[in-house]
């Protein structure tokens, strides 16, 4: 995984004008009282795979259909449930790709979603302007166990080095806060090809995790079992982008 300061190089989209992620700052985001609640339709989810595809750790869902579908909020149709994964650090509260109020979280997951209405497939909605809906949850590391989180970090000693297994249902719901008031705003993939397609839905209660379940994700490796280099995957997170102008909504 190259380093996000030479991602320009090969992808000039880089230092473009709707790059994510950025930092939050609340008493700045603007109250749409036109943003009405994000409905999340999960419950006839079916997860498929967990994969360590290098740079993170991701389940996969079955997106042949609408039966996993977020709606409402900024969006103008359902947009189809693809994949969730996470971005950590290496230690103590590093490791969100979103900041708010330049205060990073511990970790951040993120659930992949695609405009089935507008596009045929996931690629062709990825390059977009309205392609993608990437819901953001904050992982808050104090000292008690995630009760949800444990299925994933428990399953993550499947998948330590580039590989992929399979998952039973899992719904991704248990692992969104309580409170699904959020912020938003236009950007892009925090990853290459870092696709200016996204927008962005971040809730803005964290939910709490350990360090115990922290230290899971610390333990996969970029690497693929048959490599001789052993080289632990942290730290794959974006720093935040500079918003070039860009207004961040609020829900209230
Ligand atoms: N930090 S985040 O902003 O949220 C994300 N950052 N990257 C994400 N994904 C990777 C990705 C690749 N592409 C893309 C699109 C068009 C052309 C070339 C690459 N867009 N995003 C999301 C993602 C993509 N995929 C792959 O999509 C392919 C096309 O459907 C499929 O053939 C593969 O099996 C599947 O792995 N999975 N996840 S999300
Ligand atoms: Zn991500």
């Amino acid at each position: 995984m190259s380093s996000p300061s030479v991602w320009h190089k090969n992808y000039p989209v880089a230092q473009g004008n709707r790059q994510s992620p950025i930092d939050i700052v609340p008493h700045q985001a603007l109250h749409d009282p036109s943003l009405g609640p994000v409905v999340l339709n999960y419950d006839q989810c079916t997860s498929m795979n967990i994969t360590n595809n290098g740079h993170s750790v991701v389940v996969q869902f079955d997106d042949s259909d609408d039966r996993s579908v977020i709606q409402g909020g900024p969006l103008d149709n359902p947009y189809r449930l693809k994949q969730f994964h996470f971005h950590w650090g290496e230690k103590g509260c590093h490791g969100s790709e979103h900041t708010v109020a330049g205060n990073s979280y511990a970790s951040e997951l993120h659930l992949v979603h695609w405009n089935a209405v507008k596009y045929k497939t996931f690629g062709e909605a990825a390059t977009a302007p309205d392609g993608l809906a990437v819901l953001v949850s904050l992982l808050h590391k104090t000292g008690d166990d995630h009760r949800w989180l444990h299925v994933i970090t428990d399953a993550l000693y499947m998948v330590k080095f580039k590989v992929s297994t399979t998952v039973n249902c899992f719904n991704p719901k248990c692992l969104l806060p309580s409170s699904l008031h959020y912020w938003t705003y236009l950007g892009s993939l925090t990853t290459p090809p870092l696709h200016e397609s996204v927008i962005w839905i971040v809730l803005r209660e964290p939910i709490i995790v350990s360090e115990k379940q922290l230290g899971k994700f610390r333990m996969l490796l970029f690497t693929g079992e048959e490599e001789d280099q052993r080289i632990r995957m942290e730290n794959n997170f974006r720093p935040p982008q500079p918003l070039k102008g860009r207004k961040v909504r609020s829900s209230i």
